[in-house]
């Protein structure tokens, strides 16, 4: 017989042995997903690195859903981005605050984009070896392969010690937009043959400047377009300890493992469609939706199209409408509020308004539907907006969660040094054992 056939008899029958009824959870005490009884999540640890506030307790300490707020380092991150004092550094600074704790003055912070900028440069011959040689299908895949070849470029790799992460932590987060780019070059090189183009980056640049011009075939970009980019990484920069991607780390590091393998870690968290990998599912998705009911589209239609993604009749057999839904948000994610708010200046000025006010309508019609679907108020979250805000700075979108993973490393960063300072014990909770104790049974017997 067919082997599979064999694999998929022996699947049937451990059916038999192996089930865990949904109802032992809360038998037993078990917190799924580490959440408590009113969906709020389990208290792990302590942080002083980000606040995500999405409900509030009354008197008798039930939860009230209320407009989600995001702190960095107790700072209202809408603040920072509405100053009049723009500099062009917005992301730097708030790397620079979630590491230190405290706002940079102009000296600090220009020092501070140096030691990043130092870092730029790719060491001799990572390019041509391994990203030319070994072009990857999936950047995140690929980027987690990059994280832990760049361990053999480090000559002291497995120090673990506070200081040296920061050092070695800042190394990478530099060379990360050079390593994301150059891999999709690589990828659209080889597997869609296309011609190879790889700009070095520029000293000068930020971070943002340097991620469009390594993309673009000329090297320009406006300042509008580095603004927009600017403050799309700047929102993706951190989000508190409980978020899936930072946790993983902070499992991972609390072996006191090296900080490329905790990195990579992260990245392979923040792929999944549940959390990073959101960005693209929703692109994917809205595509779908226009090309299924066009972009003139009635409300009644787009309520249809939720129902039947519900109902895993749409194209991706989900069940989830992809940017909506959150762990912590209840009425509102402030990052989906304010990337709505600039996607909405650059659709105009690109004449990209008719999907943005597509975009718009279907976020209402989703959370509505949603919402009465599931019983409890549904928000956008940051994934709604994010990829159409790369589309329409023209970033391809193999790059949207790589992108995420530029921002986040400065999160995964702060939290480990501060896990590493002040927490420092291996994670290791309990798992209850509900199977039987059996007798072995000699194998002419079974
Ligand atoms: C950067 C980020 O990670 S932001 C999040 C990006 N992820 C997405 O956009 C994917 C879609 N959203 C989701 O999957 C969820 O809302 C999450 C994972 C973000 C948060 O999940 P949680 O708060 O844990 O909610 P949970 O997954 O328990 O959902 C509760 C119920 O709502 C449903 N639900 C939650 N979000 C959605 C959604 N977007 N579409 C359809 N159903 C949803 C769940 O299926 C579940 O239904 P059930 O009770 O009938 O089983
Ligand atoms: O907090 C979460 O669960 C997911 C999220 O929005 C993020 O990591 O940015």
């Amino acid at each position: 017989m067919d082997k599979n056939i064999y694999l998929a008899q022996f699947y049937g029958k451990s059916q038999n042995y192996t089930q865990i009824p949904r109802d032992w959870f809360p038998k037993f005490g078990v917190k799924r997903g580490l959440r408590n009884e009113d969906h709020t999540g389990v208290l792990v640890g302590l942080t002083r690195v980000a606040d995500v506030v999405g409900y509030k307790r009354d008197a008798e300490g039930n939860k009230i859903d209320c407009d989600g707020i995001l702190y960095y380092r107790g700072i209202d991150v809408r603040t920072l981005i509405e100053r009049e004092d723009y500099h062009g550094f917005l992301y730097e600074e708030a790397c620079f605050l979630l590491l230190f704790g405290y706002l940079p003055t102009r000296e600090e912070l220009d020092a501070f984009c140096k030691v990043l900028q130092s870092g730029y440069d790719l060491p001799d011959e990572f390019l041509e070896m391994n990203l030319l040689r070994l072009p990857g299908k999936n950047l995140m895949n690929k980027l987690q392969h990059a994280l832990i070849t760049l361990y053999n470029y480090d000559p002291d790799p497995d120090n673990i010690d506070v200081y040296q992460t920061l050092r070695k932590g800042l190394n990478i987060m530099s060379k990360l937009p050079s390593i994301a780019v150059y891999a999709y070059m690589s990828k659209v090189h080889y597997y869609n043959r296309q011609s190879l183009v790889i700009h070095y980056p520029r000293k000068d640049y930020s971070t943002a400047q340097n991620i469009l011009s390594m993309l673009r075939l000329d090297g320009r970009f406006t300042e509008e377009e580095a603004h927009l980019l600017d403050i799309l990484l700047f929102l993706h920069a951190d989000h508190g300890g409980g978020t899936n991607s930072t946790f993983a780390n902070l499992v991972v590091s609390s072996t006191n493992t090296d900080i490329y393998s905790a990195m990579a870690a992260s990245v392979a968290a923040l792929k999944g469609p549940r959390h990073g990998g959101a960005n693209v599912k929703v692109s994917i998705m809205m595509e779908r939706i226009i090309d299924a009911i066009g972009i003139k589209a009635t409300d009644a239609q787009m309520e249809d199209v939720v129902h039947k993604i519900l109902q895993k009749k749409f194209k991706n057999h989900s069940g989830l409408v992809y940017g909506f839904g959150h762990a912590v948000y209840t009425l509102s994610d402030p990052r989906a509020e304010i990337m709505r708010h600039f996607c909405g200046i650059v659709a105009k000025e690109k004449g990209m308004d008719e999907i943005y006010n597509f975009y718009r309508r279907f976020e209402k019609v989703a959370i509505k539907t949603l919402s009465e679907a599931k019983g409890t108020h549904m928000c956008s979250n940051v994934d709604y907006y994010s990829g159409f805000a790369y589309q329409l700075l023209g970033i391809p979108r193999d790059l949207y969660t790589p992108l995420f993973v530029i921002s986040r490393f400065v999160g995964w960063l702060a939290h480990n040094i501060e896990h590493k300072q002040y927490d420092d014990r291996i994670v290791r909770p309990a798992a209850k054992y509900v199977g039987e104790i059996r007798e072995y049974i000699p194998m002419e017997d079974r």
